[in-house]
């Protein structure tokens, strides 16, 4: 139930996120040369007055002096000022009309304007307290009521005092005078909102600094206001991902904290405690323990293909989903392939290298063109698709092999098994996941099926080859060249030394995983895993999740959504309608989408109903969370 509760609310640079003089002062002085001196002098006089460091009614009255304005002009004022209600009053807009009874607009502006933007967003404005106006017949402003409380200073607690309020009084402004109330003794908070301004003088007082109304309504447990402030949202970023990522979370008001590096499990632990959003690279292990550790986990955010290093079951079974970023990068790898089997099968690492070294090497043995050879693409996903596609624009000869039925492309050809491709081509190239089956799956014995003098490269993980085995391959000289960009042990950052049983081996290409590593992948990838989060965020859309089941929804309106996730067992449909039909709820509509771990229910209910049953429905046994989105 909503507690009885009074709240007090400056107008200025608080319910709208201008100051209405200034507003006033544009418009009477619109195409006057004059302009941005008294704009100037009219703001310093606002600040001074706001701050304190003057008195409040001497500046009331040198800005009125300056700006000569009349009734149309207020008019005009009012008109604009319904453009300019601030974001957090509107975002929660249908909420507050439900409270209008409770909520007191009390300022030292003027009603002549603020009554028709309180009027105008579903407010009441019997309920505004400010200044008035007082006009001359041709309707030019002449003076204001100087018996008004609000034209002196300390006329907010007076105001208040004379209201009498019964129960609590919540004072919500940006400046001196609102803070006064607190002072006074007539409220029991103020709450400095500083979504609009900062006022350093008024911050050390506060009880409250509040970046918005959202972060009042929950600090005031005022229910169904809203699902949970955003700026309470904290996004931990790993891995020196794109900066478009930090700007598109900012921008949706989330904390983003940025790290270029990645981090150990136990430095990850004890980051990730109130960590809600994790975005992370291929580096950085989303293990059990620290999916344990992170208490208030919603997301893991990978900025790239691979999901291996996530303990996805862990995920699902803590109720937290998982987004990537599966296509981004797709087209760098392929270039990147591309480019190796042309360096490789033309020998240029070493001729590179001996230029550098002073020694020019014309001749033409052991190069050769790629057109008509034979390449050969283990694991036929995204990327070994597009690679299959570019390779035979370029002439070559595809053929492919995949653990699951792959249509071919162009002119490949499919082979029924990794062995049957080796020993047909002149280049292996590995495009395979990363789970842990394909750990290892090539060494020795697969590097003997290859034909004498082909080419290895894997762009696709560390883990799926065995380096010293590829080493003594081409030692050996039963390989001509390999290109790796993927390591079973790769440095955590850019200052960690790198080593590798490959260094310094003949025709070898060794990049320091770079494949996705282009200005466009990054950016792309930057814009697209944010979107997927925020969208789960306010939709509860789970479209693209690497563990969740997907379900599109669209945004709410009119209704209130329950999130639901538990564990897939029988009957908790069932069980959630029940409890819903006991309530008398009228649905809207209802999802159920499960995976062989969870459920997810999504139903969008009509506004009114008692709080009991978001308690009863967060009380069904096999639930791992439950949400409202308002
Ligand atoms: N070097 C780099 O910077 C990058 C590396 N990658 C790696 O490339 C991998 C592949 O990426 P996508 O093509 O987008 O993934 P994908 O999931 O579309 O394709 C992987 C394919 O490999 C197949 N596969 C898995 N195990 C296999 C096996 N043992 N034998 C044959 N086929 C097998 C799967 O059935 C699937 O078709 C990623 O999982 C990631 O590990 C991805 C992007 C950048
Ligand atoms: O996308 C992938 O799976 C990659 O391997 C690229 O990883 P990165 O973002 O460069 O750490």
């Amino acid at each position: 139930m909503i507690k009885p509760i009074n709240l007090i609310i400056d107008f200025d640079s608080t319910f709208t996120r201008v100051e209405a003089l200034d507003v006033l002062a544009e418009i009477v002085l619109e195409g006057d040369p004059r302009q941005s001196f008294v704009l100037d002098k009219i703001q310093d006089i606002t600040n001074k007055g706001m701050d304190g460091s003057l008195d409040f009614r001497a500046s009331l009255e040198q800005r009125l002096d300056l700006l000569q304005a009349d009734r149309r002009d207020i008019e005009e004022l009012a008109e604009r000022l319904k453009g300019q209600i601030s974001r957090s009053f509107l975002r929660n807009q249908e909420y507050f009309k439900s409270l209008r009874e409770s909520i007191f607009i009390v300022s030292n502006g003027f009603t002549d304007f603020i009554k028709p933007v309180v009027a105008h967003y579903g407010l009441n404005p019997d309920r505004v307290i400010a200044n008035e106006f007082i006009y001359d017949e041709a309707g030019r402003i002449i003076d204001f009521n100087k018996d008004n409380p609000l034209s002196r200073n300390g006329g907010k607690s007076e105001v208040i005092k004379q209201l009498d309020l019964k129960g609590d009084v919540y004072v919500i402004g940006d400046g001196a005078n609102d803070l006064e109330i607190r002072k006074a003794g007539y409220a029991n908070k103020f709450y400095l909102f500083t979504e609009n301004v900062e006022r350093e003088k008024v911050m050390a007082e506060a009880d409250h600094i509040a970046p918005n109304l959202d972060e009042i309504l929950y600090e005031l447990k005022m229910s169904r206001s809203l699902s949970y402030p955003k700026n309470r949202i904290k996004v931990l970023l790993l891995e020196g991902v794109h900066p478009q990522a930090v700007e598109l979370f900012e921008k949706e008001g989330y904390q983003v904290e940025y790290m270029t590096s990645s981090l150990s499990e136990d430095e990850l632990c004890e980051k990730i405690t109130d960590v809600n959003v994790i975005g992370i690279r291929s580096k950085t292990h989303i293990t059990e323990k620290v999916i344990k550790s992170a208490k208030r986990l919603i997301n893991v955010a990978a900025f790239c293909i691979g999901t291996n290093q996530i303990d996805l079951d862990a995920c699902t079974r803590h109720g937290v989903a998982v987004f990537n970023a599966p296509y981004s990068n797709t087209r760098s790898v392929v270039e990147l392939a591309i480019a190796e089997i042309i360096m490789l099968v033309r020998n240029l690492p070493d001729k590179a290298r001996a230029m550098h070294n002073g020694k020019w090497e014309k001749s033409a043995a052991g190069a050769q063109e790629v057109r008509s050879k034979k390449l050969g693409i283990v694991g036929y996903g995204n990327i070994g698709a597009q690679l299959s596609v570019v390779a035979e624009a370029m002439g070559m000869d595809v053929y492919y092999y995949d653990l699951e039925e792959k249509l071919a492309l162009g002119n490949a050809t499919k082979c029924d098994s990794m062995e049957e491709l080796l020993g047909l081509v002149d280049v292996v190239t590995l495009h395979v996941d990363g789970r842990p089956e394909n750990n290892n799956i090539f060494g020795a014995k697969q590097f003997d099926m290859m034909k004498d003098g082909a080419i290895f490269i894997n762009l696709a993980r560390g883990k799926v080859v065995d380096v010293k085995a590829l080493r003594e391959n081409i030692l050996s000289g039963k390989l001509k060249g390999c290109a790796v960009d993927v390591f079973p042990r790769e440095p955590k950052s850019n200052d960690e030394p790198f080593e590798s049983e490959l260094m310094g081996l003949p025709n070898t290409i060794l990049t320091p995983h770079i494949g996705g590593s282009t200005a466009e992948a990054q950016e792309n990838i930057g814009s697209f895993v944010p979107n997927k989060v925020i969208q789960y965020i306010n939709t509860g859309s789970t479209a693209g999740s690497v563990n969740f089941p997907n379900l599109q929804l669209q945004p709410v309106h009119h209704a209130h959504r329950l999130l639901h996730i538990h564990h897939n067992v029988p009957k908790v449909l069932a069980h959630i309608d029940q409890i819903l039909a006991k309530h008398n709820i009228n649905i809207l509509s209802q999802y159920l989408k499960t995976n062989e771990q969870i459920g997810y229910v999504i139903t969008d209910v009509d506004r009114a109903y008692d709080d009991d049953l978001l308690e009863e429905l967060k009380q069904i046994e096999p639930t791992i969370w439950f949400r409202v989105l308002y």
